[in-house]
């Protein structure tokens, strides 16, 4: 008899009972629980779904009661996708990944099962991740959910960015290396992010890496890790390095000019061979990485210079993307202000609107921090303003610390000291002095570069250069 009930639940699949689902104890339930939740047929029809699901996924629950999981792989992602296929063959499965709405997020998918084996519905969990608790904790590892989740941004795509994302997914899906330039702030790290969820390749993982923050001496130890139970390892647990995180998925080597000569090279050996070994072990280990590396500075002329390895260069520059300056790009820049706009709102009581001299000087202002400095000077008017956006609201990162006798340079420029100094000298003299003021009152680099608007790389390096 118990052979036969197995065998009917098999040919004929067992459903949650109707009582169980509309019973308001279950619903209480699932909404306490810590993380997102619903509660599935084992067909995948979606039955009953949590506040916290409907936010995480941006879905109301009258649009997934009642569809199937797998209706809702374009909204979310390839993750739900991973979901759906495993509820499918009645597996349970724990993935990580980024949702179409790059909130990275760590799910589920827990079979439900009767005393006797027999499936009869299933639970998923989604909740928000750092996608690296597999992943070594280092500053040169950027954790996608250290974004918080007001920062991230809505992903705006003009024709020539939608062109150039094209492109570099082909090129993705084709095997070759991308490699991302242009200006600080002009999107080469969202960029990349966005071609990860794009390409045919596993969208996860995506492992990002400052190559400012890796010296020649760590680097072998972070790119490859560490293998268990080496002579190398205090742990015992051995360390996973970022290549082998990013195994099926893409390396994302962020200003790729700040890599040590020595590394570049072991960087050519890695892409030539798509093997590695980790620290402490001799065994090489074959990986699948689809390579992005992103740089601000002319690689050409660091490459003339003897600054930059010729066989790197040739193996990363197969497919060049630049990305467009803000201000030779009108469209991006008008689409920019509306979306940034929509997402201050979205919290805010009342709605920040942009007064026509406002408007007229973010139409104006010629942007040398690209995106990053537009956010910037839309976050300062929201702090500012009530209701409206005036002109007097429109600051720029770094105007007011320019005004005489903030700084040293500004001192001596007024007293006519300067003029014995070497400009360089002077532009580091100001630079040291902006730097070391703004870790000073925000508290932290990470902090510190945001408020000046450049990136935590970049601002690290420099302090760098300081010491
Ligand atoms: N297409 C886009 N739509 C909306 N916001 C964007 C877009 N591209 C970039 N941003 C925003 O602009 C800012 C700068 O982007 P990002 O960090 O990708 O620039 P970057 O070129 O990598 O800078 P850096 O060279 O300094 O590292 C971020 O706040 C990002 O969220």
């Amino acid at each position: 008899m118990k052979f036969y009930g197995n065998d009917v639940a098999t040919l004929s699949p067992r459903r949650l009972r109707p009582a169980f689902i509309d019973d308001p104890q279950m619903a209480s339930f699932l909404e306490a629980l810590p993380d997102g939740a619903a509660l599935l047929e084992i067909d995948g029809t979606i039955k009953l779904v949590n506040t916290k699901l409907e936010v995480l996924l941006n879905l109301a629950k009258s649009a997934m009661v009642g569809t199937a999981l797998g209706k809702h792989v374009k909204t979310a992602g390839p993750v739900m996708q991973k979901l759906a296929a495993s509820l499918q063959q009645l597996k349970r499965i724990e993935v990580s990944g980024v949702l179409n709405s790059q909130r990275s997020v760590v799910a589920s998918v827990s079979i439900l099962r009767t005393s006797d084996g027999g499936a009869y519905g299933a639970l998923l969990t989604m909740r928000e991740s750092a996608r690296a608790t597999k992943a070594p904790g280092s500053e040169g590892f950027r954790f996608e959910s250290e974004l918080p989740l007001t920062e991230v941004a809505q992903y705006v795509e003009t024709e020539r960015l939608g062109d150039l994302l094209r492109r570099a997914s082909k090129a993705i899906d084709r095997g070759s290396p991308v490699l991302l330039t242009g200006d600080s702030g002009t999107g080469k790290t969202e960029f990349a992010r966005h071609l990860s969820l794009r390409s045919e390749a596993d969208s996860t993982p995506f492992v990002h890496v400052n190559c400012g923050m890796l010296s020649a001496e760590n680097f072998d130890i972070e790119m490859f890790g560490i293998e268990p139970g080496s002579e190398l390892d205090a742990s015992t647990r051995g360390k996973l390095g970022y290549v082998e995180a990013a195994d099926g998925g893409i390396l994302f080597l962020d200003q790729i000019s700040d890599l040590p000569h020595s590394a570049q090279m072991k960087l050519v050996a890695l892409l030539e061979t798509q093997t590695f070994s980790r620290a402490g072990s001799s065994q090489r280990r074959r990986i699948r990485i689809r390579l992005v590396a992103a740089t601000n500075e002319d690689l050409n002329a660091l490459v003339e210079a003897g600054k930059f390895r010729k066989d790197l260069f040739y193996r990363i520059s197969v497919v060049n993307i630049p990305l467009p300056t803000l201000a030779g790009d009108r469209e991006l820049l008008d689409l920019l202000i509306e979306r940034h706009l929509q997402r201050i709102n979205q919290g805010r009581s009342p709605a920040l609107k942009l007064s026509s001299g406002f408007r007229d000087r973010l139409l104006a202002h010629p942007y040398p921090g690209n995106m990053r400095e537009l956010v910037n000077i839309i976050d300062n008017a929201a702090a500012a303003a009530d209701d409206v956006a005036l002109p007097e609201h429109f600051c720029v990162p770094l105007e007011g610390a320019t005004s005489a006798g903030a700084n040293p340079g500004a001192v001596e420029a007024a007293s006519g000291a300067f003029m014995a100094r070497s400009f360089k000298d002077l532009v580091h003299e100001f630079e040291t002095w902006v730097l070391e003021k703004s870790i000073a009152e925000n508290g932290s680099k990470r902090s510190a570069a945001k408020a000046l608007g450049i990136d935590v790389a970049t601002l690290v390096r420099k302090t760098k250069r300081i010491q």
